[in-house]
């Protein structure tokens, strides 16, 4: 944690492109950077409990969709009682000078993070209209796009940079925004 400098969270609906513009941008700093997800001990502690094979809850296989409903209500309950716990568990491991974390999804990560990291932190929310996440494979689904884990962030409005992500040269746009404003 020592090398740590920038903690930069990500949050958008879903299919909006936080793990594209995560991973384009890790591209850009490298070695300097990693990515950092909090759903992370969330599926490995899910798939422990469940005795799941984890590779296939970490992939976008058939068990993505099927566990992630009861997963999310687990984690929920985790959380009312320790709204870091997963934060921290994501940030064991964090060790590079730029941490990019890819999932940011409710008001409570961002205080965790705010509260623990200070400055170091900056807050990046994307957008994507409907029709293009269509297009990128996402479909309403009832107890998911309607629940806390998907539209806590809906109503914050304290950014730090608000990135639109429909277009190739909206992204493009989007992360030299990004490395302006976050000098790298
Ligand atoms: N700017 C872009 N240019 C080209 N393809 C993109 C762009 N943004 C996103 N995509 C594509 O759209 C799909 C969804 O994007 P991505 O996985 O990054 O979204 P996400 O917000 O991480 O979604 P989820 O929350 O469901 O994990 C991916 O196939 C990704 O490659």
């Amino acid at each position: 944690m020592e090398n740590v400098k920038k903690i930069i969270l990500i949050s958008g609906k879903r299919k909006s492109g936080k793990d594209h513009i995560s991973a384009t941008l890790q591209n850009i700093v490298r070695d300097r950077s990693q990515i950092v997800r909090i759903s992370e001990p969330i599926k490995t502690e899910w798939a422990k409990r469940l005795n799941l094979n984890l590779n296939e809850l970490l992939s976008d296989g058939p068990y993505k969709e099927k566990y992630r409903k009861d997963m999310i209500e687990w984690s929920e309950d985790v959380r009312a009682k320790d709204y870091g716990y997963f934060c921290r568990a994501a940030m064991l491991h964090a060790h590079t000078e730029i941490i990019i974390v890819s999932d940011i999804r409710r008001k409570t990560d961002i205080k965790y993070f705010l509260e623990t990291y200070g400055t170091l932190v900056h807050t990046v929310r994307i957008m994507a209209k409907d029709e293009i996440r269509i297009e990128r494979g996402w479909h309403f689904t009832k107890g998911v796009d309607d629940v806390a884990s998907e539209c806590d962030l809906d109503d914050y409005t304290q950014w730090d940079i608000v990135l639109q992500n429909n277009y190739a040269e909206d992204s493009e746009a989007g992360i030299k925004a990004l490395r302006e404003k976050f000098e790298f």
